[in-house]
């Protein structure tokens, strides 16, 4: 905000902001002339590489202490770690109404420069700013998050879920062993739930014995190479800023791609609603509300797009960590076992969300899992009005980065934070441990206006996929400890081999 005769900051007039420390003392890596702290992040020559991202958050707090700035990285805004799970709750807290999350650069370029023939001023949400992702935004917030919506995919994603498990009883070999790639598996799993949410239509990536020119195995090969790539082309290989690069001329087809698949699909659900008119008994789907609401076909195309872009990996890779963590801890697992044999004596008792809603362990052990090994590492704002940030006056421009992968694993906002300890999250009344859990410390999904849009949906896939594969089976993991590791996502490193038999 700005005082209208001299364009200074209020914020400026405030004895907060005149006691602050300036910016230049903000503790941090020093940058060193000619190439600034960008070596540092380089892969391989710098003191840091990618898949360190997590150990570099916590060696700079370690090092430098509650925030730490990085500054001097060639053509991008300083960086901000901030540790203070205070200050970060005051960041959103105060974040206004057009949140700025600095994120996937290779995204903005394919919408707003490659494509812009078909995106024009509708961008969605993932990679947009200011008012152009607010309208969009309150354009497909309430079909998506309405409580409504997601009851109506409670069932259909209950058949899915039915057809994976089916799947993973023919995977298992002699020692009843998931094979080594079943975070494919579970990726395809994730494709199929998304499908059927985003495009109101099964793709039939469950399928055995796809063949390579089916289009489910091309929209499983296209995923995957996002997936794997993306994270090269952001982090790695940044020149397509400057030239048409292959991996990236590769991600532009493969882009374009996603775009066809999805468009083919609309087309389709306007159809239907076109010939048999909206659905008369029982809830509209997502497609079919968003088309009858805003009357055009390609919001519908390019809300259907961002879920698919952000709601396939994210899922996989937490549920990998999530059953990962379940087949290494028994004693918590049977617990889970337990709770669900109580809830559904019948193993095949459809489920509701009431009895979702009943699954209080079940839920604090994806909480916990969330909370020690943050799927998606952290979160960021970059701020859009000059602050006081633990003393120190930041200006607007500098991208504040959250570590929720450290924040959540503080002893000064979680007691006993080296603990697993799902009991945390429940209440006295459910067997819960009482102790500090800062709300801010924890936030898998973000926070605020620009909170995960899928988190709904996210929560319903890995609850319904959980709920039926613990009522029925048990899950064990004899092989060497997995690592942690980091792209854009901190999972397990390594085969799943789960070992999956059948009470
Ligand atoms: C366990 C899985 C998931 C996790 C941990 C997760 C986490 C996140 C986080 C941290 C953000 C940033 C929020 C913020 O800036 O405050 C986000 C944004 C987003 N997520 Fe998720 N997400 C998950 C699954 C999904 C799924 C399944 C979908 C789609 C169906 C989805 C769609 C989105 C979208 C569209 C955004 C961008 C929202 C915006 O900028 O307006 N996410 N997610």
């Amino acid at each position: 905000m700005y005082e209208h005769d001299d364009m200074v900051p209020l914020i400026h007039h405030t004895t907060e902001w005149q006691n602050a420390l300036p910016y230049e003392e903000v503790p941090g890596p020093k940058p060193i002339p000619i190439l600034g702290n960008t070596w540092r992040m380089m892969p391989i020559i710098g003191q840091y590489t990618i898949g360190d991202v997590a150990k570099i958050s916590s060696q700079l707090h370690e090092q430098y202490g509650q925030i730490v700035k990085f500054s001097g990285l060639i053509g991008r805004p300083d960086l901000l770690f901030i540790y203070d799970v205070d200050e970060i709750e005051k960041c959103y807290r105060t974040e206004g109404t057009t949140p700025f999350r600095p994120s996937m650069p290779s995204l903005v370029k394919y919408k707003s420069v490659v494509r812009k023939d078909f995106f024009g001023d509708l961008g969605g949400v993932v990679g947009v700013h200011g008012e152009p992702w607010r309208e969009f935004r309150s354009k497909v917030q309430k079909p998506v998050l309405q409580l409504s919506t997601v009851r109506r995919y409670l069932q259909p994603l209950e058949v899915v879920t039915d057809d994976f498990l089916k799947r993973c009883e023919t995977l298992l070999d002699a020692n009843s062993e998931l094979p080594e790639d079943f975070d494919n598996e579970i990726h395809k799993w994730s494709l199929e739930c998304i499908g059927r949410v985003a495009l109101d239509t099964r793709l039939g990536c469950l399928e055995s014995n796809l063949s390579p020119d089916s289009e489910p195995q091309q929209i499983i090969n296209a995923a995957k190479y996002a997936l794997r790539n993306v994270a090269t082309l952001e982090l790695k290989a940044p020149y397509w800023r400057y030239f048409p690069t292959p991996l990236w001329t590769h991600y532009v087809k493969n882009m374009n791609f996603f775009v066809e698949v999805c468009m083919k699909y609309i087309k389709s659900a306007t159809d239907r609603l076109k010939v048999q008119g909206p659905c008369k008994h029982g809830e509209p789907s997502l497609l079919e509300k968003v088309i009858m609401s805003q009357k055009d076909e390609k919001i519908a195309t390019i809300m259907a797009l961002d879920l698919i872009l952000v709601g396939i990996d994210t899922i996989s890779m937490a549920v990998c960590s999530i059953l990962y963590q379940l087949a290494t801890r028994p004693e918590q697992q049977e617990k889970v076992h337990q709770e669900l044999k109580r809830l559904m004596p019948d193993p095949k008792t459809p489920l509701t969300l009431q009895l979702l809603d009943q699954m209080h362990y079940l839920k604090a052990f994806i909480k916990e899992v969330f909370r020690m090994y943050s799927t998606v590492i952290g979160n960021g704002r970059t701020l859009q009005e000059d602050a006081v940030i633990c003393g120190y006056r930041i200006p607007k421009g500098v991208q504040a980065v959250f570590p929720t992968i450290v924040t959540g694993n503080m002893e000064k906002y979680v007691t006993d934070a080296a603990e697993f300890k799902p009991e945390r999250w429940l209440k006295p009344s459910q067997g819960g441990f009482e102790g500090k859990l800062h709300p801010f410390a924890s936030l898998p999904y973000g926070y605020g206006a620009r909170m995960c849009l899928g988190r709904r949906f996210a929560d319903l896939e890995m609850q319904i996929l959980l709920a039926k594969l613990l009522r029925s089976y048990k899950l064990e993991y004899e092989h060497e400890p997995l690592e942690y590791a980091v792209t854009f996502m901190y999972a397990p490193d390594g085969p799943l081999k789960f070992k999956m038999t059948k009470y």
